[in-house]
């Protein structure tokens, strides 16, 4: 386990995208509460521009509460580390999920997606444009009703990295901040970005629910964006009249054409209620008039940093600026729906990145859970789903960590033209709905037979199938009232995503053989106190110098030489002593020759010489 601050501890990786890691980490707090910390790229936390945003826009973060937001708790920033504190939880992302299910019903891709709209107007409330709206920034908490029944609870979260991940120090390197299938022509063309920028992500968000593709595609970066600036949307077969009125709205090239993220979540639920089976003749009246529900934004909220009259983008290109300004290098073998770019694209670092997954951090779990046979009768899909989970949660323990994937591991700076690390790959569990959101693609009768109850988007019963194909189920039939628009009051009486408490503990499965770790790798200061490397090394200077010296003292014979360089110093001074009185008596009589017997060096008379100068005297005075 890793600390990150003084108040969490890394236990393991959740996903990797390309903004940071996503790890699952415990608060050092009595109570132990488990959250998911995202550490940022190096690349990131090491740029000034994005240190400053972080912390001006801590507050922002943190206030951004709502039932379909992640909460982001608190904003890490300790040395060059930077991490955003989030809440738990529990469930896959809606790119996994759709990856491993298939489409949704058109029924529940709108509610889903008025959930979404839900989280997006609140937001744009409070001047936050998400900017990097896709499936796999949707994560798919678990709700349990008062019935019992688990459903799916889709909640918005990487609110705001896209805008800190959009520094002039990382964009003056052609890099691309985004993700190309989700992108808006404005944000394409480095124009001025406002929250309608969300809203066509959201549009692109419903297209591929309900179709499970995206609509404008390429072999590469720069076609996907063109295609977004100069290809008009068709509507599939499958899709309903009005659901695709909702789309096509979204979908415009203009953005104060696109509906407001508030009006596009009343009209979502409004063709809800409209194009099941079961929707009453008013209700289907009403899903085709939906277009008038569409009202344009008349505040949006603008992007910082990108103004009105032509100031700088995403791209950090003038309004003129030609797409390709702002697009990765990459070429070829190009998945418009990989991870949101933020970084030079290379060759190198391309290859090495797993194709089409932005979500891909780990390994599949283990036994395919999610997309296993079910058995009519059998567990749920989503059981399935928790208890990969489980079976994640279970392999959590402190183990050696590489140094590439350690948050805390200092990397020299990449030097320019030397390729990136290679990015890892993300994983996730099942999930439900607010109010069951469906499930996978049925086959066209089996979904127009789901589409008709009034909330038509309970959960599907299970079917058996192949893993990885998208299921077919047998609807459930609903006869509950329509779908009501959301009701923040409502909501908040609600229980929260219950997290790390699956319902049951999954079948027993085979208990895993302990695993060999290799011992554990510390740095001499893991937590980076400041001072201390200072302090250590004055300290452990000091205590070799006692060492030897204690060392020399007791081997050699410094001692003895002591002892006589003391006795010697005596014998020195003995000597001078006596050769000093020597000099004494010497200039003493000399001196008393000259005449007054006082003078000479030392002026005190020698008593026992006092005859013989007296003689002396008498003498020199005859
Ligand atoms: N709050 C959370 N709780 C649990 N798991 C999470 C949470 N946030 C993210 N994850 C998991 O971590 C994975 C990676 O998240 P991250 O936001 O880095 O991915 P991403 O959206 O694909 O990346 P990016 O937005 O940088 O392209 C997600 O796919 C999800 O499975």
């Amino acid at each position: 386990m890793r600390p990150v601050g003084s108040k969490y501890l890394l236990e393991e990786p959740l996903g990797r995208g390309a903004t940071g890691t996503v790890w699952r980490a415990r608060v050092r707090d009595e109570a132990g509460t488990t959250v998911a910390v995202k550490v940022l790229k190096e690349e990131l936390a090491g740029d000034p521009d994005v240190v400053m945003r972080f912390l001006r826009e801590r507050s922002v973060l943190l206030r951004l509460r709502h039932p379909h937001i992640v909460r982001v708790r608190d904003l890490v920033v300790e040395g060059d580390l930077l991490a955003l504190v989030m809440d738990l939880i529990d469930g896959p992302d809606l790119h996994r999920y759709l990856r491993e299910n298939g489409p949704f019903t058109p029924v529940a891709a709108s509610l889903l997606t008025a959930a979404v709209a839900d989280a997006l107007a609140a937001s744009h409330a409070d001047g936050v444009v998400h900017r990097d709206l896709k499936p796999a920034n949707v994560l798919l908490a678990t709700l349990t009703g008062e019935d019992g029944d688990e459903r799916m609870h889709p909640m918005l979260t990487d609110f705001g990295i896209a805008r800190l991940a959009d520094s002039p120090g990382l964009t003056r390197t052609h890099e691309f901040v985004g993700t190309p299938a989700y992108v808006a022509p404005e944000s394409a063309q480095g124009r001025p970005q406002t929250s309608a920028v969300d809203v066509y992500g959201a549009g692109i968000l419903l297209y591929e629910l309900v179709t499970g593709r995206t609509p404008f595609r390429g072999d590469n970066a720069i076609e996907v964006l063109q295609a977004h600036l100069n290809q008009q949307p068709r509507r599939p077969s499958t899709v309903p009249e009005p659901l695709w009125t909702v789309i096509e709205r979204c979908l415009r090239k203009e953005p104060t054409q696109r509906p407001s993220a508030d009006s596009l979540a009343r009209a979502l639920r409004v063709v809800a209620a409209g194009v099941g089976v079961h929707a009453s003749p008013a209700a289907a009246e009403a899903a085709l008039g939906v277009a008038a529900l569409l009202a344009p934004d008349e505040t949006p909220t603008l992007v910082p940093g990108t103004g009105l009259g032509g100031a700088q983008g995403a791209g950090g290109g003038d309004s003129d600026a030609d797409p390709t300004q702002v697009l990765p290098h990459g070429q070829g073998g190009y998945d418009s729906n990989a991870a949101t770019s933020v970084l030079p694209s290379d060759a190198s670092s391309r290859s090495e990145q797993p194709a089409a997954d932005s979500t891909r951090v780990l390994p599949p779990v283990p036994g395919g859970a999610p997309q296993a046979a079910q058995a009519q009768g059998g567990p749920h899909p989503w059981e399935s789903q928790l208890s990969a989970a489980r079976q994640r949660n279970d392999q959590t323990e402190p183990r050696y960590l590489p140094p590439e994937m350690d948050p805390l591991f200092r990397r020299p700076r990449r030097q320019p033209g030397q390729p990136e690390q290679g990015q890892g790959q993300g994983q996730g569990q099942g999930g439900q709905g607010r109010q069951g959101y469906g499930y996978p693609q049925q086959s066209n009768q089996q979904q127009q037979q789901q589409q008709g109850g009034g909330q038509g988007y309970g959960y599907p019963q299970q079917q058996s199938g192949p893993p990885q194909q998208p299921r077919h189920q047998q609807p459930q039939q609903q006869s509950g009232p329509p779908p009501q628009a959301y009701d923040p009051r409502r909501q908040q009486s609600q229980p929260q995503p219950r997290r790390h408490e699956p319902p049951q503990r999954p079948p027993a499965r085979a208990p895993e053989p302990p695993r060999q770790h290799e011992p554990r790798r510390r740095s001499a200061n893991p937590v980076k106190i400041p001072g201390l490397g200072c302090l250590k090394g004055c300290l452990t200077v000091i205590l070799v110098i006692v060492v030897l010296f204690v060392v020399i003292w007791y081997t050699t014979p410094l001692p003895h030489w002591v002892d006589s360089t003391r006795n010697l110093w005596d014998a020195a001074s003995s000597w001078a002593q006596s050769a000093w009185d020597k000099i004494s008596s010497i200039t003493g009589d000399s001196g008393g020759g000259q005449g007054n017997g006082t003078s000479g060096l030392n002026s005190t008379p020698d008593l026992n010489n006092l005859p013989d100068l007296k003689g002396l005297t008498g003498q020199n005075g005859n």
